[in-house]
């Protein structure tokens, strides 16, 4: 508080600052403003900013060309999460895409196709370690959805409180079993504490991809609106979350969802070992390079 009134007294250009840190290699940069006690973070793969008066972070992802899942988008997804996490000022979290028409195609195929396994087993990891983060956050997090979200890109947005998807031709869903492989069993979970074990069980088997009115009708997404209002619609719905009592609403969130995550935190070693194992099978590795050729004669 003390901390809080000394800063008050700074004239506006004296609270700026700006800080350049290198992480794996990359250089993030910082502008960070010492009022609002914010920090605004831009990766390779992502924005991280905090507006200081509503409190609302937007983690806006932007790795070309389809915002997959690799190493280190999920290290910068991790970093950027916590960071959000950590910030006091920080209530809400609305996660988003810079990219148009994708909000992500879910993990990057290229990691778990001809993969070196010590890289492997970090990839994993990192993408158990970003799941438990987004869907345990004390946050309220929403995603604004304005494009294609199969797979590991439906995991996050599940991840979140609420979805605002774009209405128009995008799909969402865990299609894994269109690429010959199976939804891991906290992405099965996650998928039964949003839409249910039915609705799942069917979705999983057919790897079906729900285009925005289905998915409404489901539940797996909350409200449609206009591509270019998703991220003023997640907000508005955000503005709803925020009158809540904090404590009570995160204290009932986790009571939700935190035995989902536990099943994780006991086994995520074995699920770390199984991943392994079942991905460099030769039958799936053959399926993952079958698949991603048609993705690329697709383009022609
Ligand atoms: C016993 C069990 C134990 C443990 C569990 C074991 C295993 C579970 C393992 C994994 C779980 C995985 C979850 C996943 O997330 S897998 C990824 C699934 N994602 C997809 O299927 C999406 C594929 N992509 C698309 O459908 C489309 O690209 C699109 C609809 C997202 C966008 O279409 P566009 O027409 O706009 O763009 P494209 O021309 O198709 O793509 C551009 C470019 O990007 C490449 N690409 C697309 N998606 C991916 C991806 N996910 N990974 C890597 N690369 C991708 C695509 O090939 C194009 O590349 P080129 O420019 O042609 O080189």
């Amino acid at each position: 508080m003390a901390v809080r009134t000394l800063l008050g007294l700074l004239r506006p250009w004296q609270q700026f600052r700006t800080t350049i840190i290198t992480l794996r290699g990359k250089t993030l940069v910082e502008h960070g403003c010492a009022r609002s006690m914010s920090t605004d973070t831009t990766t390779d793969n992502l924005t991280l900013s905090l507006d200081s008066k509503t409190g609302i972070a937007t983690l806006e992802m932007h790795r070309k060309p389809v915002n997959g899942l690799n190493l280190e988008m999920l290290t910068d997804l991790n970093i950027a999460l916590e960071k959000a996490e950590n910030e006091k000022s920080c209530k809400g979290l609305v996660l988003t895409s810079g990219l148009p028409k994708i909000f992500s195609a879910g993990l990057d195929i290229l990691e778990m196709y001809q993969p070196k396994p010590e890289r492997l087993a970090e990839f994993w990891r990192t993408l158990q370690n970003m799941w438990m983060r987004l869907y345990g956050s004390r946050l309220v997090t929403i995603a604004a959805i304005a494009g294609h979200s199969p797979a590991g890109g439906c995991l996050m947005a599940m991840s979140c409180d609420y979805r605002v998807m774009a209405t128009g031709k995008y799909a969402i869903g865990l299609n894994e079993t269109l690429l010959g492989i199976v939804a891991p069993f906290w992405f099965r979970d996650t998928m039964v504490n949003t839409i249910g074990h039915r609705e799942t069980e069917r979705a999983l088997q057919l790897g079906h991809l729900y285009g925005a009115d289905e998915a409404l009708k489901v539940g797996l997404v909350d409200h449609l609106c206009d591509q270019e209002e998703v991220v003023k619609a997640a907000t508005e719905e955000m503005s709803r979350w925020l009158k809540v009592n904090a404590v009570a609403r995160q204290l009932s969130k986790s009571a939700m969802r935190q035995a989902t995550i536990d099943k994780l935190v006991v086994r995520q070693e074995q699920d770390i070992e199984d991943f392994m194992t079942f991905v460099q099978r030769d039958a799936v590795q053959k399926a993952l390079g079958f698949y991603l050729q048609s993705l690329r004669e697709k383009r022609g």
